[in-house]
Formats: structure tokens, C-alpha cells, sequence
């Protein structure tokens, strides 16, 4: 059947980190125009997507990750395809130095930064039984101590005198507790709280903090893969080979990492 108007305005379904080869506009073109946005994460996947689509509204960015090869072939696309700037920044989220280093670098070259995208994270599928310490660690490091530390020094270097907006990625998985996520899920759960509390403290500054939370079909392949067969798994209640798929998943971690 044919489908409804309204479907047929979404963007294209592209897969890979190339940019969208059409693109109808929902909103004004001019949404963004001259707002600066702060993208950690940015070369790759949902990040880059966001970054496409707000360039495609006027806006300049900044792409900020640790490989910086990565970050450059991105910047290069995504100012072809919008005709806006994009400065890719070699940082890891988990070193405050990095980070302090980028905004610095960005404020020098654009003057403002309107909006930060906490995008960047880490993750893997494994048994919370087969999981290390530091595993789980280096899994909070990126997504939750990250997006604070992301947060905090954009809001000490510019946001607490000039307002903004902070978005942060999250997920859903930490709603029920999905399995082979203990770690993703926990800094995903504690990341909703700091949005919370960020929120409070920071709006009578002028800045908005808020959450949005992907469904598992976005973003790169490997999840996008899994998260189709997670979807026709619940649709077709093949539950019970779901637990035992479960089993054989864990039994298989001991011999081979995904
Ligand atoms: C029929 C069957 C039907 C259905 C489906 C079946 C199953 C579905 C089950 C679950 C599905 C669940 C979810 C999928 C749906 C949606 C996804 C939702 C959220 C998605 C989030 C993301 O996509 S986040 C972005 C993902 N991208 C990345 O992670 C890119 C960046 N990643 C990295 O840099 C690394 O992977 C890293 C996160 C490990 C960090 O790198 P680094 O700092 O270099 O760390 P290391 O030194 O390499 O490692 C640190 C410790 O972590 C341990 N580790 C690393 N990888 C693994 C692994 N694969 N498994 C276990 N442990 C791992 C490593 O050993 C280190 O610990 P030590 O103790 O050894 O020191
Ligand atoms: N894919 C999905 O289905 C879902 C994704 N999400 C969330 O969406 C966001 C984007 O994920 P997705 O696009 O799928 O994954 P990607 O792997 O494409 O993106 C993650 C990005 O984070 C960067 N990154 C990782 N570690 C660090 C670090 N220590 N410092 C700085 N940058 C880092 C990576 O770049 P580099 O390697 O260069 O550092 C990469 O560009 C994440 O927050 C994820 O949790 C939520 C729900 C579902």
C-alpha cells in the first residue's frame, strides 16, 4: 500500500556514514543559521547525522572524537554537502584537558557555541558475568564521567554567561534492563539523572538541558543489524529463543568477543 504523506517527508534510510544524497526540508532552512553546535562523537554514526542535519540548517560545527583522521574525511563531507563549517578536534571525553583544549580552540575560530551535543560513548555486548572491572569501568568513563566532564566545561567556558542548549544521547536499553548491556545501560540510566539535575541548576542561567533517547535501529551497522533482529525477535514473541539465544550468546563469549 501506498504510504502516508508524512512518511514520505522522512530522510532517506542511509546506513553508512556517507551524507544523505537528498534531503527535504521539514523545518526552515534557516532553523540553525550562524548557531554554532559542539558535537563529541560527531565522525561517525548518529553523531555525524545530526551534525549533517544541522548544517543543512545553517548551522557551523564543531566534530570532536580521538581519531583524528576520521574527523577530518567527515568535516570534508559534511561542508561539501551543506556549504557550512565544520572544525573536526582530536578529544577523548574522558580527559578534561582534551576537552578544555577543544572549546578554547573552537571559541578562538567561531567566537560562540550555542549548543553541545553529548553524543560520544562506548560499548560492547557482554554478559554482565563475563564482564572485567575495568570493562565496565572504561563504559562509564566515556558515556557518564564523559558527558559530565563535556558539560561542566562548556558550561564554566561559556554557557553559564551566555545560555545554551545541552542534548544528550541516550538510550532506551536501561528502561527494562537489557541483557548484555549491564554497563551501557547504567551510565545510559545515570546520564538521564544528570540531565535532570543539570537542568535545574543550570536553567536559571538560560540553559536548557535535555535527553534524547535513540531507538536500537540507529547508528552504525553492527547495531542497526542487531537491532532489527531484536524487533522481529519481540514481533514475533520468540521470546523463549530469546533466553536461549542468551545462554548460547554467553557460551560463545567465552571463545570470541562482538
Ligand atoms: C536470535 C537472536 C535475537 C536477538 C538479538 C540478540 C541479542 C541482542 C542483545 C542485546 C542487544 C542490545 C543492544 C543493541 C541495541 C542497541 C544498542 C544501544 C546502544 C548503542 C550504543 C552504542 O552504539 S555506543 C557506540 C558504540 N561505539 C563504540 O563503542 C565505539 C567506541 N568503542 C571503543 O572505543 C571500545 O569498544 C571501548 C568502548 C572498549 C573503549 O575502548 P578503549 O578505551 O580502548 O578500551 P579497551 O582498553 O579496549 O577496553 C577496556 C576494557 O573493556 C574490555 N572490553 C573491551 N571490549 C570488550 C568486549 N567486546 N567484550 C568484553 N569486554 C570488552 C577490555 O577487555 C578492557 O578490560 P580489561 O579488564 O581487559 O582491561
Ligand atoms: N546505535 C544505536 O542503535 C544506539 C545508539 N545510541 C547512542 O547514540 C550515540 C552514538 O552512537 P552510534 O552512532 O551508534 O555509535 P558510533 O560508534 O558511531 O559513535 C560513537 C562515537 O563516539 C566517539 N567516541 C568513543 N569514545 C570516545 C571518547 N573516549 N572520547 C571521544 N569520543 C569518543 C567515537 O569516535 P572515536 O572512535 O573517533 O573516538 C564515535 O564517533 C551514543 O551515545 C550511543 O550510546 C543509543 C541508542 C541506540
Amino acid at each position: 500500500p501506498a504510504l502516508p504523506d508524512r512518511v514520505t517527508f522522512l530522510p532517506e534510510d542511509v546506513g553508512t556514514d556517507d551524507c544523505l544524497t537528498s534531503y527535504t526540508y521539514i523545518y526552515s532552512p534557516d532553523l540553525l543559521k550562524d548557531q554554532v553546535a559542539f558535537i563529541t562523537g560527531g565522525g561517525s554514526g548518529i553523531g555525524l547525522r545530526i551534525a549533517e542535519i544541522f548544517m543543512r540548517h545553517g548551522c557551523d560545527t564543531i566534530i570532536s572524537s580521538r581519531n583524528l583522521d576520521k574527523l577530518k574525511e567527515a568535516a570534508k563531507k559534511l561542508s561539501a554537502v551543506s556549504g557550512r563549517r565544520c572544525l573536526p578536534l582530536c578529544v577523548d571525553v574522558r580527559q578534561p584537558d582534551s576537552i578544555a583544549a577543544a572549546v578554547d580552540e573552537a571559541l578562538a575560530q567561531f567566537g560562540r557555541i550555542d549548543i553541545l551535543i553529548n553524543n560520544a560513548a562506548g560499548n560492547f555486548l557482554c554478559p554482565a558475568s563475563a564482564l572485567s572491572f575495568n570493562g565496565f569501568k572504561t563504559v562509564l568513563e566515556i558515556d557518564t564521567l564523559g558527558t559530565f566532564n563535556t558539560s561542566k566545561l562548556l558550561y564554566e567556558k561559556w554557557f553559564k554567561d551566555h545560555g545554551g542548549n545541552i542534548v544528550n544521547i541516550s538510550a532506551t536499553l536501561q528502561y527494562r534492563g537489557q541483557a548484555l548491556q549491564v554497563h551501557a545501560g547504567s551510565a545510559k540510566a545515570a546520564n538521564d539523572a544528570m540531565t535532570k539535575h543539570l537542568a535545574v541548576e543550570w536553567g536559571p542561567n538560560g540553559v536548557r538541558v535535555n535527553a534524547v533517547a535513540p531507538g536500537p535501529i540507529s547508528g552504525t551497522e553492527g547495531y542497526r543489524k542487531l537491532g532489527k533482529l531484536l524487533i522481529f525477535v519481540h514481533q514475533y514473541n520468540l521470546r523463549f529463543f530469546l533466553s536461549h539465544f542468551y545462554q548460547i550468546f554467553i557460551a560463545l563469549h567465552r571463545v570470541c568477543r562482538v
